[in-house]
């Protein structure tokens, strides 16, 4: 079995407050893998760890195989990272934005050019290349930054709250994106607050109060949990 995150006993203090506390947990390639809890549960400050942006107070993690202590820029070249409030640049136009990112991987022109045609044929958007940003519906916008997140090819996907303020349909349009990048092998690790995009998880961990409080199946969640749904799951786990 290939894991390509593995954390052991990751740990994240503010002071004497703990917001992560020692989680340990592994991710396989090409899993879709869940990371869900309430608001200030701990998992952007999970993800920041995992992402290279913040260092652990103690324990340890690896992603694609670069130690998070002393390989974070390794670990920057080989992961996407779409945040909640994603990186596009709303006064550029498509275009323009998907050259920006291109520039920022260092992809060569020659590379660029073709990507962008097979992004834009993909997402079928290229009646709005030059279009600015800001004139999308957010579900573009959403796709978009999806896109130019795995543009160069990462290994791992991270993804923070991506379907934010859009109706389940759309969800389920960007949903058909996150299974076609899995099924090429890219491994993809999502948070949510959606409890329909939690069921789409091969697995989902559960984070209350920094600790990782289940971690299974959806199917396997439901079963121990006696819940009809991925909400019920999440509203016992919630009250304890
Ligand atoms: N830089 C910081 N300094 C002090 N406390 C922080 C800092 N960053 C986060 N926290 C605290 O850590 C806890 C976990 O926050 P975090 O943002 O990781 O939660 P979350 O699960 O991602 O929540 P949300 O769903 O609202 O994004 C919260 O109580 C938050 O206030």
């Amino acid at each position: 079995m290939e894991y390509v995150i593995q954390a052991d006993q990751l740990t994240k203090k503010f002071g004497s407050f703990t917001a992560v506390n020692a989680i340990s947990f592994s991710v396989k390639k090409g899993e879709i893998f869940g990371f869900l809890g309430a608001n200030g549960a701990g998992k952007t400050t999970a993800m920041r760890m995992l992402t290279g942006l913040s260092q652990p107070t103690a324990g340890q993690a690896s992603v694609a195989g670069y130690d998070v202590r002393t390989q974070p820029e390794q670990i920057k070249r080989h992961i996407g990272y779409m945040s909640q409030k994603f990186s596009l640049y709303e006064d550029l136009t498509v275009g323009e934005n998907i050259w920006f990112f291109g520039n920022i991987y260092g992809l060569s022109r020659s590379v660029i050019k073709s990507k962008t045609e097979q992004l834009l044929q993909e997402l079928q958007i290229g009646s709005v290349k030059k279009q600015l940003v800001a004139s999308l519906p957010l579900g573009w916008k959403q796709r978009l930054a999806f896109a130019l997140a795995s543009f160069h090819n990462p290994e791992i996907v991270f993804l923070d709250e991506p379907t934010g303020g859009v109706d389940p349909i759309t969800r389920r349009e960007f949903w058909e994106m996150i299974y076609a990048a899995a099924d090429r092998g890219t491994t993809i690790f999502v948070t949510t607050h959606y409890m329909d995009e939690a069921e789409y998880c091969d697995r989902v961990s559960i984070m209350v109060d920094g600790n990782i409080a289940a971690l299974d199946t959806p199917s396997g969640l439901k079963d121990s949990f006696e819940a009809r749904s991925m909400d019920e799951v999440f509203v016992k786990l919630a009250r304890g």
